[in-house]
């Protein structure tokens, strides 16, 4: 049976997924299922058709919430402008979350990673929340912290999504399933409907959710910078801004397809683009001298250990 989604703190992130969501209503891709060890998969492992899969594991009705009025109004706009499917989320402040997790049926949480404990145990909360499924996406915010702020009855999944899920480009992972907590099927292929046409995803286990974090769910911020460097590059040898942005964006865009689509290793794919005696040599020695690469790996590792603390700072 179909059924209602409401995004609790329907913010940047909240609306992305939430977009991702309503467009696959209007356009269904195949359905994808996360693959397990069991499972055959694509060059990179991630993706496998599921031709099974079940089509009301997707919502039908939608509410999200928000704290402020001026937010609430602008959330409202922004449906509005997604036409008749836009027209299926209603939109409400925080005074009425309680009531908003009541009618629903699977919660999605979308709120600062420091609200979550005062959100799920507001009064009424923890009634509204019985024999509901809750999936969070809130950064360095555990399976367990958040099991003493929800009933029993609760099953608490967490997933990690990045902001290309708007755009069905997503990378989203979820955590493995709870071994003190089996999920049925239902809510096995609800987990599924909801994340794999979002782009690609998979399970993983919850201890690698930091590191996750930092690479796919902050990864879109590093890369821009790269991609904007790159595009300032061009321009400062005279390559006008838009058509610099261009080249850079499908640049890395394609030198990403290839290592997903082949399997191929990056540095393999490098060495096929540096002529010996070439102009790709000297531009990589350059990025060597500026320590690109460990840079890039701190980067990784600062924003992991980072966003272990986040579901702890008041
Ligand atoms: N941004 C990203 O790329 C990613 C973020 N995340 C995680 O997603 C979560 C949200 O991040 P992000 O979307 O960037 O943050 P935002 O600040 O954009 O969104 C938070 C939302 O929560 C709303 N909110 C605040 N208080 C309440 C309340 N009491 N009841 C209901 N709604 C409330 C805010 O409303 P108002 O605007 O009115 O204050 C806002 O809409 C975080 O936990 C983060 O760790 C995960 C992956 C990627
Ligand atoms: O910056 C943050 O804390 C969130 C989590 C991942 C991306 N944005």
């Amino acid at each position: 049976m179909p059924y209602q989604l409401c995004v609790l703190g329907c913010g940047t992130m909240g609306v992305a997924v939430l977009s991702g969501v309503l467009d696959n209503l209007q356009s269904p891709r195949a359905q994808l299922r996360p693959t397990d060890d069991s499972s055959p998969s694509t060059p990179m492992g991630s993706l496998i058709l599921d031709p099974n899969a079940n089509p009301d594991s997707l919502p039908d009705r939608f509410i999200a919430t928000v704290n402020r009025a001026e937010s609430a109004k602008k959330l409202r706009r922004t449906f509005s402008d997604l036409g008749v499917l836009g027209g299926l989320v209603q939109v409400r402040q925080a005074h009425d979350n309680v009531r908003s997790v009541k009618e629903s049926d699977v919660i999605l949480l979308c709120c600062k990673p420091q609200l979550a404990a005062h959100l799920l145990l507001q009064p009424g909360m923890s009634d509204a929340l019985e024999g509901k499924l809750l999936i969070s996406i809130l950064a360095g915010t555990t399976i367990s912290m958040m099991r003493d702020w929800v009933p029993e009855s609760c099953t608490v999944v967490r997933s990690m999504p990045n902001t290309p899920s708007k755009i069905r480009e997503g990378m989203t992972v979820v955590s493995s399933l709870d071994p003190n907590e089996p999920k049925t099927p239902v809510q096995r292929d609800i987990l599924m409907a909801l994340f794999t046409p979002l782009g690609r995803c998979r399970f993983m286990d919850e201890k690698h959710f930091d590191a996750v974090t930092a690479v796919a769910g902050s990864g879109p911020a590093f890369v821009c910078v790269v991609l904007e460097a790159m595009a300032d590059g061009g321009v400062m040898m005279g390559l006008p801004r838009s058509e610099a942005l261009e080249l850079a964006a499908q640049t890395m865009q394609g030198a990403a397809r290839m290592v997903l689509q082949t399997g191929v290793h990056p540095a393999a794919l490098k060495d096929s683009v540096t002529t010996p005696g070439g102009c790709t040599i000297a531009g990589l020695l350059c990025l060597e001298d500026g320590k690109l690469r460990s840079n890039m790996a701190r980067c990784i590792q600062a924003t992991t250990q980072h966003a272990a603390g986040l579901g702890r700072t008041k």
